[in-house]
């Protein structure tokens, strides 16, 4: 189940800074904006410490986390550059939630490109252009649908007048994700992989000093977004960029701690994707491996199953699961099953999180 989070924003406001914050692989950050059009992409662990309680129950060769993709998308530009638009659009359809980075931060010798430091006035100009962007997408489509809509077939009817109302939206500054349609009719909308329809989460990026409890800016965001349906984080990307390149785990503690906080806003950030996606982890726990898998909340048994290979979720018989607290507390699958902690569970087990499964499967 691969999660990709893309990492939007102006120009300069800290995109790579977050991007290296979150990932090992340290991407170059600029003092111009760029416009290189590269976006950086990495593959980085689900921080779960409790694959590492795990091991002191259950001895293993290796542990094994579950993974998020983040790609670092280059600064948006104003609608008019064409194909450079072209390569963001791709990499922005391709994300399963969109982390919003804003300038949060003063500092005189980096000019901000619209003159000002003022996010929420940012916010809008992003949403402005995804805006525009899906509309282009609606009105391409609102043309093709438009001929056979008036030669009488119905179903072209029907995608006319969801488009139209698609159209209103988008046109009155809304996103395409509070679209006033029913869930049924967003199928005629499917195929244009709207922008504005993707999840957000907002990154306040701020200064060293305000890294605990932000700063006027990212109150006014918080505030500015307090009835929105998401999250909006504070991280002062330019110390926990430099803090995450620390070599050693106790530095990182230590220095972390200095600046005030108890764990990297990366944590905080793969916390809020799962959060905002509705995803959950399960664990499958052997001598060989102890490994986290994510899945979707709600899954059963068997699409869990599948989330580890096909072939577990097509020959599946049942799942033996045990609840991560029992098995702490117990201390083994063996006492697990004594106490009638091991529950044998069907095809219609709705698997939580946290649950350590053993699926029994034929192919
Ligand atoms: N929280 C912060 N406090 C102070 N300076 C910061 C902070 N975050 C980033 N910077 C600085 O801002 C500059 C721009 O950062 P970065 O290159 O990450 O921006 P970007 O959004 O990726 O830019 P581009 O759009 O050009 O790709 C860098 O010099 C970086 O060190």
């Amino acid at each position: 189940m691969g999660l990709k989070c893309g990492i939007i924003g102006l120009a300069n406001v800290g995109k790579t800074t977050i991007f290296n914050c979150m990932s090992s692989t340290k991407a170059q950050t600029s003092v111009v904006a760029t416009g290189s059009g590269k976006s950086n992409l990495s593959t980085i662990n689900v921080p779960d410490d409790r694959l590492y309680v795990l091991e002191k129950f259950q001895p293993t060769e290796k542990i094994v986390h579950t993974t998020v993709e983040i790609v670092d998308i280059p600064g948006l530009s104003k609608t008019g550059g064409k194909g450079e638009g072209n390569k963001f659009l791709a990499d922005v359809r391709n994300c399963d939630a969109l982390i919003h980075v804003l300038r949060c931060f003063d500092d005189p010798s980096l000019p901000h490109i619209e003159g000002s430091v003022d996010p929420v006035r940012d916010i809008e100009t992003v949403n402005f252009e995804l805006q525009v962007r899906d509309l282009e997408s609606i009105e391409k489509k609102l043309q093709k649908v438009e001929k056979a809509a008036k030669v009488g077939d119905k179903d072209a009817k029907k995608a006319f007048e969801v488009l139209s109302i698609y159209k209103n939206h988008l046109e009155s500054f809304q996103n395409a994700s509070t679209v006033p349609v029913d869930e049924q009719d967003k199928k005629y909308v499917e195929d244009l992989f709207l922008l504005t329809t993707k999840p957000v989460i907002y990154v306040c990026n701020v200064d060293e000093s305000s890294a605990v409890d932000g700063n006027e800016y990212s109150n006014k965001v918080k505030e500015y977004l307090k009835n929105e349906d998401t999250e909006v984080l504070i991280i002062a990307g330019k110390i926990e960029a430099e803090i995450s390149e620390l070599d050693s785990e106790e530095d990182r503690k230590a220095f972390l701690e200095d600046v005030g906080l108890t764990e990297p806003g990366v944590n905080k950030l793969i916390r809020a994707a799962y959060s905002i996606l509705n995803l959950e982890t399960f664990f499958t726990v052997g001598p060989k491996e102890i490994r986290a898998w994510t899945m979707k909340k709600g899954m059963t048994a068997p699409q869990a199953a599948g989330v580890i290979h096909s072939d577990l979720e097509r020959g599946f018989i049942r799942a033996e699961v045990m609840k991560y607290n029992d098995f702490i507390t117990l201390g083994s699958e063996q006492a697990c099953r004594e106490k009638g902690k091991l529950y044998v569970e069907g095809k219609n087990y709705i698997v939580e999180d946290g649950d350590i499964l053993h699926i029994r499967f034929n192919v």
